[in-house]
């Protein structure tokens, strides 16, 4: 848990979603949020990893390795959430298109 936001009273998503932003804004050295935000090949480093998280993800699945799953699942939300924040979207707007579909 990072220290830039409090999860006690707070979704664990809003609370990651701060903590990217905080990284985004403050690009403190050797945090690997910012190094995304500052990487050589622009978007296509969050993008990229967007790619490979999904296809470890799937192959989780097809293995029914359910912790594995998990594991490429948070992996992959982290770096859906980076890019959210990469393009002035929040976590919230996700939220709303969710909400909406109800
Ligand atoms: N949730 C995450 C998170 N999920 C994944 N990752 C990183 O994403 C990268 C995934 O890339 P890879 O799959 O290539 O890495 P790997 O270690 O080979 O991964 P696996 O093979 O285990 O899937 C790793 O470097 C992970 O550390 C994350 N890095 C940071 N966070 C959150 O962001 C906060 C800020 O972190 P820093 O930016 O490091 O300060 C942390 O407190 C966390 O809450």
């Amino acid at each position: 848990m990072s220290d830039d936001a409090d999860a006690t009273d707070e979704d664990v998503l809003d609370s990651l979603f701060s903590t990217i932003e905080a990284r985004q804004r403050d690009l403190p050295e050797g945090s690997y949020t910012a190094s995304l935000f500052t990487h050589e090949k622009g978007e296509n480093a969050v993008l990229e990893k967007l790619g490979e998280e999904s296809t470890e993800l799937i192959l989780a699945a097809k293995d029914d390795d359910h912790e594995e799953l998990l594991h490429e699942s948070a992996d992959f939300v982290y770096h859906l959430l980076v890019l959210l924040a990469m393009k002035d979207l929040s976590v919230d707007d996700l939220r709303t298109e969710l909400e909406a579909r109800f």
